[in-house]
């Protein structure tokens, strides 16, 4: 039995962060980092069920050619995957009512749509990436018992010997995305690649303002790695937590990104937002066909 300090609710019985009800979320969830990208799918959708937020957690369902769909904001960066993913999986795995785990479990279908920056430069900006991997440098799944068993052991080795780098801090994890989701989305509008999730959006991607990287050449040295013919495509801040939680929870998950930035062509779209929507709806297609 789980007790009050573990799984926490809230005095109306929903999940501690997101403030969602057992019942609430669909087979098919499809998590953003920008709040406000929920109401854009929410003009989207049919019969929304209703609209929940608290903190930077913004969550609704509806349905999309007749298809029920769960839209999660996650906001920025791994800490919130390690909430969201465990939450959303407590509501359908876990009983609240007895506080135990359930003998039946339910197998969700994990959709990011996010945005992200280039490593290559034919990967122009607007186009579209889907992560088959993503490659951690952040360091949340190595705290999770039987990581091991889902860490591509060899290609993270090859991959930190690459960037020959001894830095105690960095142990950069490779996990593979769904490939049921990955053969729905994948298309010739799409790239596809290995992604770098990275614990943040300045150092950490090679953005030196007033602070430089322990790294030296890090976006030089990741664009011209290849590992079995893969190279690695884009930066953002996500996925590996997304697919390595999904895959020890027995859940199924995809990434696909809008490119926002070009590192090796030095340039950006700020005004990214109607390119969003066009990614929306290629997603939404897809996903209801
Ligand atoms: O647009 P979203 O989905 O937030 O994704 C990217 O944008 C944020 C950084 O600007 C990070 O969350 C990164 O992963
Ligand atoms: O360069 C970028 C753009 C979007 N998101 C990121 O994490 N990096």
């Amino acid at each position: 039995m789980l007790l009050d300090s573990e799984l926490i609710l809230n005095p109306d019985d929903s999940i501690f962060h997101l403030h969602l009800k057992p019942g609430q979320v669909a087979d098919t969830i499809i998590l953003v980092g920008d709040p406000k990208r929920v109401n854009v799918i929410e003009s989207f959708l049919n019969d929304v069920e209703f609209k929940i937020s608290n903190r930077e957690y913004v969550s609704i369902t509806g349905k999309y050619n007749s298809k029920r769909i769960t839209v999660v904001s996650t906001g920025v960066g791994i800490g919130n995957i390690d909430i969201i993913l465990n939450e959303l999986d407590a509501l359908v795995n876990i009983d609240f009512e007895s506080r135990k785990i359930k003998n039946k479990r339910k197998k969700l279908n994990f959709i990011r749509i996010g945005t992200s920056g280039s490593l290559q430069k034919d990967i122009i900006v607007n186009s579209y990436v889907i992560s088959k991997k993503s490659v951690g440098f952040d360091n949340l799944l190595y705290f999770y018992l039987n990581n091991e068993k889902i860490i591509n052991k060899e290609y993270s080795v090859t991959f930190k010997t690459h960037l020959g780098s001894d830095h105690l801090f960095f142990s950069p994890y490779v996990i593979d995305a769904s490939e049921e989701l990955y053969d729905i989305l994948n298309s010739k509008e799409t790239h596809s690649g290995i992604t770098i999730t990275s614990p943040g959006f300045y150092v950490p991607q090679g953005r030196e303002l007033r602070l430089n990287s322990k790294l030296k050449n890090i976006n030089n040295k990741l664009s011209s790695f290849f590992y079995e013919d893969h190279r690695i495509t884009n930066y953002e801040m996500e996925s590996s937590a997304m697919y390595g939680l999904s895959k020890l929870l027995g859940h199924e998950a995809i990434a696909i990104c809008l490119i926002i930035a070009n590192r090796l062509n030095k340039n950006a779209n700020p005004n990214y937002k109607s390119e969003v929507e066009k990614l929306i709806k290629y997603v939404l297609d897809k996903i209801t066909k």
